[in-house]
């Protein structure tokens, strides 16, 4: 007998994970670099049972209004969403230039970004149920193509699959989106800083549901700086920094008074988890066009698009299919 025999016959056998069966029917759109599978069936079938436990509700400190499901994504299948996500999505990695006063400022946003949905005085036309169709983009009143001064950037359907995702988050938590930003941090050191998703375009006390998939990241929230105090403000009221340890499958609901008085952000991190990947998935609703052009600027940008390589174990320039 081998060495490796033996080896294997005493060792307890760690059963290999069953890589989800690829779906051949994919969502396709012009402004899409390459079409994106549906859901696995097995995903699909799965996230039925979604949400796997009950959501807590935090909002033990004044304007916080958060809900909290530990997990959402059924264990099952968590890893799977995070690796086909993963490799089936494209992503940026976002430039810009931000000017205050004589002084302009490069920013190299610290993750990978991507981004589909329009505003609500828009919506895509459903393509045909077997995701042949292609989503046209019309007015949300009149259902007429909209002209084409509309918008300055190119607004993207959600895919099926992140659709599927945004339906059973609408049902769960009673909110409407129609935006789905997506982040993928590559290690420890992608992060994003504080800030609040406080924009006009979201309207008042806006609801984002948080998803987190694959590599255990802090989540911290503090209390924005009571300037100027009101009378609902206490006199010397303090506040707890909020840190949630978010892990594969979970879900954060932000909500209510929330973005207008916290700030929220994933920090750089060193250590044991630092070195993989995670991805985060935002829905939110925006209401008017600004909103659209905004998060295409931030999320989209005009530099390349990247896809992850499995061979090579990290996101890679995609060049594919482009003349
Ligand atoms: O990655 C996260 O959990 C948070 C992402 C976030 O705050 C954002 O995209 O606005
Ligand atoms: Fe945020």
């Amino acid at each position: 007998m081998k060495r490796g025999a033996i080896d294997s016959f005493f060792k307890p056998s760690t059963p290999k994970k069953p890589k989800y069966e690829v779906s051949t029917s994919t969502s396709n759109h012009p402004s899409y670099p390459f079409p994106i599978p549906h859901l696995p069936p097995s995903i699909a079938e799965q996230l039925g049972f979604a949400p796997a436990e009950e959501g807590q509700t935090i909002n033990d400190q004044r304007d916080l209004d958060l809900i909290y499901y530990q997990p959402y994504i059924p264990s099952s299948i968590a890893p799977d969403l995070f690796d086909f996500l993963r490799k089936e999505l494209f992503f940026q990695r976002v430039v810009y230039n931000i000017k205050r006063g004589d002084i302009t400022t490069t920013i190299h946003t610290p993750r990978f970004t991507t981004v589909f949905g329009v505003d609500s005085t828009s919506l895509f036309t459903s393509p045909t149920p077997d995701g042949d169709g292609v989503a046209t983009l019309v007015d949300a009143q009149t259902n007429k193509p909209i002209e084409r001064t509309r918008y300055k950037c190119t607004p993207r359907p959600l895919p099926q699959c992140l659709d599927t995702l945004r339906k059973l988050t609408q049902g769960t938590t009673g909110e409407t989106f129609n935006f789905c930003l997506v982040n993928y941090y590559a290690d420890g050191n992608d992060s994003i800083s504080y800030h609040s998703d406080d924009e006009r375009f979201l309207g008042a006390n806006p609801a984002i549901a948080s998803f987190s998939l694959g590599a255990r990241r802090d989540f911290l929230m503090k209390h924005k700086p009571v300037v100027a105090p009101t009378p609902k403000d206490r006199e010397g009221e303090e506040f707890k920094v909020v840190k949630l340890g978010l892990g594969s499958g979970d879900m954060v609901l932000m909500r209510g008074a929330t973005q207008a008085n916290w700030l929220h952000s994933v920090p750089k991190r060193k250590g044991e988890a630092a070195g993989r990947g995670r991805i985060n998935v935002t829905f939110r609703r925006a209401l008017v066009r600004e909103g659209t052009e905004n998060y295409y600027r931030y999320n989209v940008g005009d530099g390349g698009v990247f896809r992850w390589d499995e061979g090579e174990g990290r996101m890679v320039d995609w060049k594919g299919g482009r003349e």
